[in-house]
């Protein structure tokens, strides 16, 4: 029977184990240069079969989040090399998640103070997270967005492109293109902000076609075999909702079993809250969305994430309803979380307060089971 603790060879990848640490925001890279703070943490953090980094805006139109670490500057991709050199002199793996926020932004980070963009001008009725004049973080309503007129759609896919060629020079295992949590990708995929009648609105083909746009440009990039991808079903998370994402997600499976990929990634439910969460008057199976998935001939591995905690890892594991199970907050808090898994010991508590923003408190002075 499979464990947590048995290799796995996911596309062009192999990982040491079915442990993954989830991408995670934590706003420690001013002017979106990643630093040796940052080196440091996912140092600590590289005995996971897996790491997959934070969100990294592929674009300055892509960042909604103040001091998160982009791809799409020079001096950015040689601050992720101190990254990747750190994980891959540990023996570890990392892979960098591609983003772009959509209408999940703030004019004060837009270039030249502009309106976010989005398939359609629907507000996303959600915060978002500045750096104040006197320097001090806070979260702020988001700007209302604009609708993306179709002529600037490929240069937004070329973006995803060419942030996943800046992420191989850094040094990076492969790339996830962030297609979960009401940013972006979502926003095209889903009822709830699309309201486009053109070629990328409307029926659940059109809806699907940017995000398989940007899997088919990355892949062609860097090869399917590096390339991931994370999805979120049935996420309210930035005020997104759809109004039948049974077929909608059955049909994007569908498709992405043709592409060869390194691996699926599902954030089961609410982000970071109930997984049973269903939008109103909706029902979705995920099993059925997996099977949709294998049955036409998906073989990446199959990543769940939301709230796991080792039992039920184990059990999705051992079950094969998962290949790998990926961890958030418990590998904030937890550096060794994989050694911690496999002798049962007790585990440090994460501190809500030093999630975002500020410096070693609360990001590189978790203790592990080594210090103690
Ligand atoms: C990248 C994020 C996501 O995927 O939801 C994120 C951004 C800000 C805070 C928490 C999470």
């Amino acid at each position: 029977m499979t464990s947590l603790f048995d290799p796995i060879r996911i596309g062009d990848i192999d990982v040491a184990n079915r442990i993954a640490m989830a991408p995670l925001t934590r706003n420690r890279s001013p002017q979106a240069i990643p630093n040796d703070l940052n080196a440091t943490y996912y140092e600590q953090r590289a005995t996971a079969g897996l790491i997959i980094s934070e969100g990294t805006p592929v674009s300055q139109q892509g960042q909604g989040y103040a001091d998160v670490p982009g791809l799409y500057l020079p001096q950015a991709v040689e601050g992720w090399k101190k990254v990747t050199e750190g994980v891959h002199q540990k023996d570890g793996k990392i892979v960098a998640q591609l983003w772009h926020v959509g209408r999940v932004s703030h004019v004060s980070l837009q270039p030249n103070g502009s309106l976010p963009v989005a398939p359609s001008a629907v507000p996303a009725k959600s915060k978002t997270y500045v750096i104040n004049e006197d320097g001090t973080g806070a979260f702020v309503e988001t700007s209302e967005p604009r609708a993306l007129e179709a002529t600037e759609i490929p240069g937004i896919v070329d973006d995803f492109r060419k942030a996943a060629r800046a992420a191989i020079e850094a040094g990076f295992d492969g790339v996830e293109i962030h297609g979960a949590n009401g940013y972006l990708v979502d926003q095209f995929l889903k009822t709830g902000a699309n309201e486009r009648t053109d070629d990328y609105g409307g029926s659940i083909e059109n809806r699907s076609r940017f995000l398989l746009e940007v899997v088919d440009a990355v892949a062609a990039e860097i090869g399917a075999g590096r390339t991931g991808i994370r999805l979120s079903p049935t996420t309210p998370a930035n005020g997104i909702s759809d109004k039948n994402p049974q077929p909608l997600f059955n049909y994007v499976a569908e498709q992405l079993a043709k592409r060869n990929l390194s691996f699926i990634h599902v954030i089961e439910g609410a982000t970071g809250g109930e997984r049973g969460f269903q939008y109103e008057g909706t029902a979705f199976d995920y099993d059925t969305f997996r099977n949709a998935y294998r049955n036409a001939g998906g073989k990446a591995g199959w990543m769940v994430n939301n709230g796991y905690d080792r039992d039920a890892a184990t059990e999705a594991v051992a079950s094969g309803r998962a290949d790998l199970v990926s961890f958030g907050r418990l590998f904030i808090a937890n550096p060794d979380l994989v050694e911690r898994f496999r002798s049962g010991t007790a585990l440090n508590t994460p501190d809500r307060d030093t999630f975002y923003g500020g410096g070693a408190k609360g990001y590189t002075d978790y203790p592990s089971l080594e210090a103690a």
